[in-house]
Parts: C-alpha cells; sequence; structure tokens
C-alpha cells in the first residue's frame, strides 16, 4: 500500500451525540471537551496510519468557527496531511449535523502534531526507507 492509499485507508470518522453532560452554560458543547475529542481522534488516526505507539506533541490553532448546540450530532473526521521522519500531523475538522434534518456545517478544525515512540518512549521512525 502506498503512502496515498494509507491515508485515505486511516481517515477516521467518529460520531458524538451532543448530550447535556458536555454542554456548557451556552447550551452548546464546550470547547475543551471538542478538544479532548478532536486529540483522541487524532490519535487513532496517527495509530491507524502507521500502527505505531503515538504521543501527542503539539497542536496548531485550533478555530471555532461555528457554535456546537445541545440536541446535535457531530463528527470528527481525521486525516494525514504530513509525515516526517518520526512525526507527523493530523487534520481534524468536526461537522455539526442536526438531529431531525439534513442540517451539516463545519463547527471546528486544527491540526495535530504526533510523534511515533518506542519502548524507551524516545522518536521512532514512523517508516523505515525501502
Ligand atoms: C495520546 C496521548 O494522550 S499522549 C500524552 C500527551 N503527550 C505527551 O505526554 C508527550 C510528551 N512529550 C514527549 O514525550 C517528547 O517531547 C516527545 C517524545 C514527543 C518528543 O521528544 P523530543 O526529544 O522532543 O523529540 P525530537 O526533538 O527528537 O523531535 C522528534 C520529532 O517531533 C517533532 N517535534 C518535537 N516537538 C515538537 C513540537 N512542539 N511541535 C511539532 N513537532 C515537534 C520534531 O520536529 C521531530 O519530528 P521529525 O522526527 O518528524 O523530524
Amino acid at each position: 500500500m502506498n503512502y496515498e492509499e494509507k491515508i485515505q485507508e486511516s481517515e477516521t470518522r467518529v460520531f458524538k451525540v451532543v448530550f447535556p453532560n458536555i454542554t456548557n452554560h451556552h447550551n452548546t458543547m464546550f470547547g475543551g471537551t471538542v478538544m479532548e475529542m478532536m486529540d483522541e481522534v487524532a490519535f487513532m488516526t496517527a495509530t491507524r496510519f502507521a500502527r505505531k505507539s503515538f504521543v501527542t506533541v503539539s497542536c496548531d490553532r485550533i478555530d471555532f468557527k461555528n457554535p456546537i448546540p445541545a440536541d446535535t450530532l457531530v463528527e470528527l473526521i481525521g486525516k494525514v496531511k504530513y509525515v516526517g521522519n518520526s512525526s507527523l500531523k493530523v487534520n481534524v475538522q468536526v461537522f455539526v449535523e442536526e438531529m431531525y434534518s439534513e442540517s451539516r456545517e463545519r463547527a471546528v478544525s486544527g491540526d495535530f502534531t504526533l510523534v511515533a515512540i518506542g519502548i524507551d518512549k524516545k522518536p521512532v521512525k514512523i517508516f523505515e526507507k525501502d
């Protein structure tokens, strides 16, 4: 499987229901919870891409473009956008969907950098050179 196929195969989609336990006093989803879910999806995407042990080392700007109201569904989509030596970057997009109509829009997006580590917790190459 080549790089491009691996990127397609490892694209990771997760749905969540925006129940009251994850909303704030504006009755929208708490931003920190969105970021936690994004980090988890970035981790899953990286792991499925390389089948190595990853840790998150940084995240770039996260844009909260639209609020995520209570009683909606969110879809998080993770996709590898850059592969380095031991690190890779995963773009995560979050879409919000109405439960009882076809309405859907992008709400949040951001990039996460993860590093593959060995059992000694030190960085390891993601792929050996052919
Ligand atoms: C899934 C989870 O919940 S993980 C929990 C949260 N994360 C953690 O606890 C990670 C804590 N951090 C660490 O253990 C270390 O910083 C490590 C293992 C990630 C990196 O160790 P370092 O000695 O700094 O690594 P080093 O300087 O050799 O860099 C390794 C790679 O990471 C990249 N990197 C390091 N720091 C950053 C950063 N802040 N932002 C982006 N990339 C970075 C480097 O560019 C390099 O990439 P490359 O190999 O593709 O060229």
